[in-house]
C-alpha cells in the first residue's frame, strides 16, 4: 500500500488524525521537502508527532527513482508524505498513477494546502484564474509565463496566486519581495502595462501560523517591506467585489 499524505501548512500540529492514524501502520515513511516545507517546525517534532523516523528523499531521488518508492509499496505499506496537499501543486500525481497502474493499493490524504489557506485573504476563491510561478532569474533562464499569466487573468477580472520559486538544496526560498522585484522586471522588458509599481497586491506569509503575515499595498511600497520568515506568496488581485475591498482593508495590515 502506498499512502500519500500531506502535512499542512506551518507546524507539526498541521497533521491529520488520519495521517497520524496511517502513520502508526506502516511500515516505513518518506518525505519530500522540495515542493514546499513547514517553517514553523523541524523534522525532530514532525518525527515525535507521527512517531517514526522519517527518510527525506530529493528531488532527484522522487523525480526518477519513482519506481523504487512503488517497488517497495508492492509488498510493504510505505508512507511518502509533503508538505502542504500531497497531490496540489505538487507533480506528485504520476507517483499514485504509477502505484495504481501496478496494482497497489493507493490511499490519499489531503492537508490543508496553499491554495485553500488564501482564503483568508478574503478573496473569492471561485475568482482566481490560473496559478502562476515565480522563478529565481537565471543569466540564461528568465520565464516570463507570470507575467502572461497575470496579463490574462486581469484581462477577465480575476486574481493571481503567484507562488514563488524554491531551491530547497540551497535553502533558498523566494521571499515576495523577490517575487515583486521578479515581476517588475519582466514589465520592463515587455513594456505592456500589465503591473507597475502603482500596481495593488496582496502578500501572503508563514499561511497556516496562527499569525499568518497579511500585506496589502502599492508593489512599489510592498517590495522594500520585511515580510518575516518564508515562506510567502504574492496575489495580483483582479477586480473586486466590495466585501473584497473590505477584507482587504480590514484583515491585512495595508503598507
Ligand atoms: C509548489 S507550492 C506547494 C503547494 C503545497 N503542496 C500545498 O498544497 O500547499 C509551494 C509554494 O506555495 C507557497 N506556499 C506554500 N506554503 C506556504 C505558506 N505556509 N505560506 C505562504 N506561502 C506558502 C510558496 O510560494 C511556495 O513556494
Amino acid at each position: 500500500m502506498l499512502v500519500m499524505a500531506g502535512l499542512g501548512l506551518y507546524d507539526e500540529r498541521d497533521v491529520t488524525l488520519k495521517t497520524l492514524d496511517f502513520a502508526k501502520k506502516v511500515d516505513k515513511i518518506y518525505a519530500e521537502f522540495y515542493t514546499a516545507i513547514l517553517t514553523g517546525t523541524s523534522m525532530e517534532k514532525i518525527e515525535n508527532t507521527l512517531q517514526k523516523p522519517i527518510t527525506v528523499l530529493d528531488r532527484e531521488k522522487v523525480e526518477y527513482e519513482t519506481n523504487k518508492l512503488i517497488e517497495e509499496a508492492v509488498d510493504k505499506d510505505i508512507m511518502f508524505l509533503t508538505a502542504g496537499d500531497p497531490m496540489v501543486a505538487t507533480t506528485h500525481v504520476d507517483i499514485a498513477v504509477e502505484a495504481r497502474k501496478k496494482g497497489i493499493e493507493v490511499v490519499i490524504i489531503n492537508a490543508p494546502s496553499i491554495y485553500s489557506a488564501i482564503g483568508i485573504t478574503g478573496l473569492q476563491l471561485y475568482k482566481f484564474g490560473k496559478t502562476t510561478s515565480v522563478v529565481f532569474p537565471e543569466p540564461n533562464y528568465f520565464p516570463e509565463t507570470p507575467y502572461d499569466v497575470i496579463k490574462d487573468n486581469l484581462k477577465l477580472g480575476y486574481h493571481t496566486l503567484c507562488l514563488l520559486d524554491i531551491q530547497a538544496d540551497k535553502e533558498r526560498f523566494m521571499t515576495a519581495n523577490e517575487g515583486l522585484d521578479a515581476l517588475l522586471k519582466i514589465e520592463e522588458k515587455r513594456n505592456e502595462n500589465v503591473i507597475s509599481g502603482e500596481t495593488y497586491a496582496a502578500v501572503v506569509a508563514r499561511a497556516g501560523s496562527i499569525k499568518p503575515g497579511l500585506y496589502y499595498g502599492k508593489i512599489k511600497d510592498l517590495i522594500n517591506y520585511d515580510f518575516g520568515t518564508p515562506l510567502h506568496c504574492v496575489i495580483i488581485p483582479g477586480k473586486l467585489h466590495f466585501m473584497e475591498e473590505d477584507a482587504l482593508k480590514y484583515l491585512f495590515e495595508n503598507i
